[in-house]
């Protein structure tokens, strides 16, 4: 859902700001270094918890100041509005949603869920698996309803085999481990191969657009042999994780490549054309998740003239459009970004940290 009004105080070298959003395109235009970055972070944040460009959250702090504050107000079809408020200092933070404490950051993802188009996208190519991981668990996680919890009870019992593991316990104290961990594994596994069928024909009706990779496919791994099966793999390879410390068979190993022409697509393929497929499977996502929950996504579009040439700028906008996301463009250069006609678009300037809407 949209946000409709975002305010920031402190936030990275925003020292404050009110804005009144547009519910589809808001372009922001600015200098190098002048905070448009710092703005799609503070809107990343808020649906995340986390931020794209660093781990050390503290940094989000402007310089000489102890806290930041993000409040934002969401267009809830269902309830109205609601408002999001995050404050985060050197005690930790609060984080607020409709008036309530928010109990699990999975609320605040369900509400906003972002997409992040920015320089690092490419890593879903060309990083290793846990960046295709986190893509492919973000689509399975707004579209399947049972991820989430299958999630939380893989994660505990791996963490508690690793823990038996890296501690010395005895072999049947691990084993003890197996049945949680691969019933839970074997949901997982299900939930992404089913959602991963039906996003391939979304991925293939985008790439037909924007494009042209005649034999580009894509190899699921579920991070253990299919045939052995996760039980007999664990056991095969306990001597190993023993050795180890922790478990190396298991979802959280799991990889989708792109492949093109059987070899992994990032070695046959232009830095345009990454950067192509990216904007498709990022589109692809969306598209299911508004076919399956009637939910559009917030689209951030870091610097879009340095991802994508003219006449792909308009292609990957229209198809958003379509799509009723809203979006949030940054440029250096407005005039490389190609004007939609009946868009109800806002645009905002930045300087130096400062934000003021050009109209
Ligand atoms: N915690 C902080 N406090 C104050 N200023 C900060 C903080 N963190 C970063 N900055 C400054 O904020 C400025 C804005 O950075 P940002 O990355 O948002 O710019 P940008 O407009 O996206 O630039 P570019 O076009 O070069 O990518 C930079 O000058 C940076 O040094």
């Amino acid at each position: 859902m949209p946000l409709t009004r975002l305010s920031l105080s402190h936030f990275r070298n925003i020292t404050a700001a009110e804005l009144e959003l547009s519910p589809r395109f808001n372009l922001i235009v600015g200098a190098n270094g002048s905070g448009k970055t710092s703005l799609l972070e503070a809107i990343f944040y808020l649906g995340r918890v986390r931020s794209f460009r660093t781990r050390k959250l503290d940094q989000l702090i402007q310089g000489g100041e102890t806290h930041f504050r993000l409040i934002a107000r969401l267009a809830d079809p269902d309830t109205g509005e609601r408002t999001l408020g995050i404050e985060r200092g050197p005690d930790g933070q609060t984080l607020r949603l409709g008036g309530q404490p928010v109990r699990q950051l999975a609320e605040l993802a369900r509400a906003l869920p972002i997409q992040l188009l920015n320089p690092d996208s490419h890593l879903i190519l060309e990083g290793g698996p846990r960046y295709r991981r986190r893509f492919l668990d973000w689509g399975v996680f707004h579209v399947e309803p049972g991820f989430y919890s299958a999630w939380q009870r893989y994660a505990k019992a791996l963490k508690q085999r690793n823990a038996a593991l890296r501690t010395g316990r005895s072999r049947r104290d691990i084993a003890a481990w197996t049945p949680a961990l691969v019933q839970a594994a074997e949901v997982l596994h299900s939930l992404r191969n089913e959602y991963i069928s039906e996003l391939l024909p979304y991925v293939r009706s985008n790439l037909a657009s924007l494009v042209d990779l005649p034999g580009l496919d894509f190899r699921y791994q579920p991070g253990w042999p299919e045939e052995a099966g996760l039980a007999a793999t664990l056991d095969a390879r306990l001597d190993s994780d023993l050795r180890r410390g922790f478990t190396q068979a298991g979802p959280h190993r799991a990889d989708l490549l792109p492949l093109l022409d059987g070899v992994p697509a990032i070695e046959r393929i232009s830095r345009g054309q990454q950067k192509q497929l990216v904007s498709a499977l990022l589109l692809a996502q969306a598209e299911l998740m508004m076919e399956k929950n009637r939910q559009p996504c917030l689209f951030l579009i870091d610097d879009l003239p340095a991802e994508l040439d003219m006449g792909h700028r308009q292609r990957v906008l229209e198809r958003l459009l379509a799509l009723q996301s809203q979006l949030y463009i940054t440029t250096t250069d407005a005039d490389a970004i190609p004007s939609s006609p009946g868009m109800d678009a806002r645009m905002f300037h930045v300087e130096q940290g400062r934000l003021a809407e050009i109209r």
